[in-house]
């Protein structure tokens, strides 16, 4: 089948790249379809009629986005708006990746796709806006929610980890917990599943639901002991530096986030056969790849002599 990405230079587009996969996969960056251009995407979309629209691009600067709710509202809401109609009105099916951060986490549990949402930042409130009207615009839609995206390439918590691991000691939140996943699994998922959104508007396959690393939740304070341990026993970094656990008060930000950001992620391994890949998995896979990738990346950060 013919699946048209939108996006190409993020984590998830890459990942999406870097699969092996038996369908056509064409890649649009922000210069033939910018989200802020409505035209554009929709253009591209009648042209290419591809049987699946997967949207890879997002507005993503969490704490920039306080700043810029206008563009982060464009992107994330209208623009998925409009690519969303586009979609319909070229009778493709639309898979559109949403967040964690749609839900105020004041709760213990994992929360499903139908729990009440209460977004506490922007860009949580400009990706929830963009479900509704993704949702709304085209029937035959998949929002899929993730968390706490992490590969080789971009913005991501683990790069940003080892960028710091030349430090002696971190502060790391640990009163916010989630799960996180690999943008490679959650690549390989959407490939998986994609023969299935051939389904037409009405079958199970449409509506929102999760997809998360499976294993327990961590703390970001748990995620980057976790990052630090692992990157130490492939040789990456000399030493883990030492992780004081803090509270997200002691860290302020200018946007908000969810204390549990856990989602539940067994409704889409029930429709689609498959629960998600473990995120300790994925995270090694990730490092490994870096690793190969760039051996000098974190130079100055791995306390080795080279
Ligand atoms: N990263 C995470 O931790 C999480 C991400 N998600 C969601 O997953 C999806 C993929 O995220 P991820 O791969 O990490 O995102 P990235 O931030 O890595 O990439 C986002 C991509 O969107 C592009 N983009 C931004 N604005 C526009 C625009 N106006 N028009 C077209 N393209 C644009 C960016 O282009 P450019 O490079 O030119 O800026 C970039 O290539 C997003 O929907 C995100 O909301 C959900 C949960 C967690
Ligand atoms: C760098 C750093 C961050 N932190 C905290 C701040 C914050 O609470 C938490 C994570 O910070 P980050 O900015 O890396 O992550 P953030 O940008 O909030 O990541 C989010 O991105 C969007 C796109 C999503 O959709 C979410 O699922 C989530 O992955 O870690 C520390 O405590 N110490 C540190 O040294
Ligand atoms: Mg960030």
């Amino acid at each position: 089948m013919r699946i048209l990405v939108i996006g190409r230079g993020g984590q998830l587009a890459r990942a999406l790249a870097a699969a092996r996969s038996p369908h056509e996969l064409i890649f649009l960056g922000r210069e033939q379809a910018d989200l802020t251009r409505p035209d554009q995407a929709a253009r591209a979309v009648a042209a290419l009629s591809p049987d699946l629209v997967v949207n890879a691009a997002a507005y993503t600067a969490v704490d920039r986005a306080e700043q810029e709710p206008a563009l982060a509202h464009a992107v994330n809401a209208e623009g998925v708006a409009a690519l969303a109609r586009a979609a319909a009105e070229a009778g493709c099916a639309l898979a559109h990746v949403s967040t964690d951060y749609v839900f105020d986490g004041a709760r213990a549990g994992a929360w499903r796709p139908d729990d009440p949402t209460g977004p506490l930042c922007v860009y949580g409130a400009s990706k929830l806006e963009g479900e509704r009207r993704a949702l709304a615009a085209n029937p035959r839609t998949l929002v899929l929610r993730t968390s706490w995206v992490f590969s080789p390439w971009g913005r991501n918590f683990v790069r940003t980890m080892l960028g710091l691991a030349a430090r002696e000691s971190l502060r790391v939140v640990d009163d916010q917990i989630g799960r996180p996943t690999s943008a490679l699994d959650l690549a390989e998922a959407i490939l998986a599943i994609a023969p299935r959104l051939t389904a037409p508007a009405g079958a199970p396959v449409w509506g929102v639901q999760h997809y998360a690393g499976s294993g327990a939740p961590v703390s970001w304070a748990g995620f980057a002991e976790r990052i630090f341990a692992r990157a130490a026993a492939l040789g990456m970094i000399a030493r883990a530096p030492r992780i004081e656990r803090i509270g997200a008060d002691e860290y302020p930000t200018p946007a908000r986030r969810p204390a549990n950001s856990t989602l539940d992620c067994t409704g889409f391994a029930q429709v689609f056969g498959a629960p998600p890949a473990p995120w300790e998995e994925g995270l090694e896979r990730v490092l490994r790849i870096i690793q190969a990738e760039e051996p000098e990346a974190f130079s100055a950060a791995r306390g080795l002599q080279t």
